[in-house]
């Protein structure tokens, strides 16, 4: 196993709240791994020091060893490794096919209206081949010219990680894929992530289902508190009596 994504005492301060205190784990490159943690435990922060959105107060992140934190998200994006959002980031008024060519733009051309408008013909070939390819990963080919906007909610956060995979990411970081999805969605995006993995890519993951996380998840950190709490595999998880605690009380399992 080859360690890809190093968090190495990652702190960061809003004023007097420590959000995220000294937090270490790393994730092994081509696993998809969870980092899961009651409300306000200072996952999405995590997520936004890893992908260039904050800065941290101290500590570093490392991708393939090299320090990303601190860096604008556009370069950590353009070293390989790209996020989605809690909620919805489509440009709902462009095209399934606009949208994905968005996401090209860090492979093909920095400016996001030249990937839509202005590229020259070759890369314009190129990245319009990447958009249809990624979207017929995601089950979106026959949705193509329909506008975002008017995608069931399954099909926009399919469409969510389709832009974000078509900049070709190693590390893809999710921010509660699963959230408002039905059992079967639930259980097609679970499919599309096994399949990405299965294609080397690796991911980290931040959801509130714990089937899905349970039933995914090579390995899984826990946090409370900013802190780390606990590390595993699903099943050390599930059965680890801090991470019940800080669940449930200590009432019940965790899944
Ligand atoms: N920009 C900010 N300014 C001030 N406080 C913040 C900021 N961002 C996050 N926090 C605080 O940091 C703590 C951790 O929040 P965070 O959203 O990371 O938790 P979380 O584990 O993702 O929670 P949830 O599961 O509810 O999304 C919370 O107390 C939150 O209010």
């Amino acid at each position: 196993m080859t360690t890809i994504l190093e968090i190495k005492d990652l702190t960061i301060r809003f004023g007097g709240l420590t959000a995220v205190d000294h937090l270490n784990f790393s994730v092994e490159e081509g696993t998809i791994h969870g980092l899961i943690g009651p409300n306000g435990a200072g996952k999405t922060t995590t997520f936004n020091m890893v992908s260039g959105f904050y800065t941290p107060t101290s500590g570093e992140v490392l991708l393939k060893g090299e320090r990303i934190s601190g860096m604008p998200m556009h370069l950590v994006a353009r070293k390989g490794l790209v996020r989605t959002f809690q909620h919805s980031t489509l440009f709902a008024e462009l095209s399934v096919l606009e949208n994905a060519l968005v996401g090209t733009h860090m492979v093909y051309k920095p400016n996001i209206f030249a990937a839509i408008f202005g590229f020259d013909g070759a890369a314009r070939k190129a990245a319009r081949e990447r958009a249809v390819e990624v979207l017929e990963f995601f089950g979106l080919a026959p949705h193509l010219h329909e506008r975002a906007g008017d995608l069931s909610h399954g099909h926009q956060r399919a469409l969510g990680m389709a832009v974000a995979y078509a900049s070709k990411p190693t590390v893809i970081l999710l921010d509660e894929p699963f959230t408002g999805m039905n059992p079967e969605e639930t259980r097609h995006m679970m499919e599309l992530m096994r399949r990405l993995k299965s294609g080397g890519t690796t991911i980290l993951i931040v959801e509130h289902d714990m089937q899905a996380i349970m039933g995914l998840c090579d390995r899984i950190t826990c946090m409370s508190f900013g802190k780390l709490l606990a590390e595993g595999n699903p099943s050390e998880i599930r059965n680890h009596p801090a991470v019940i605690e800080a669940y449930l009380g200590g009432a019940r399992h965790v899944a």
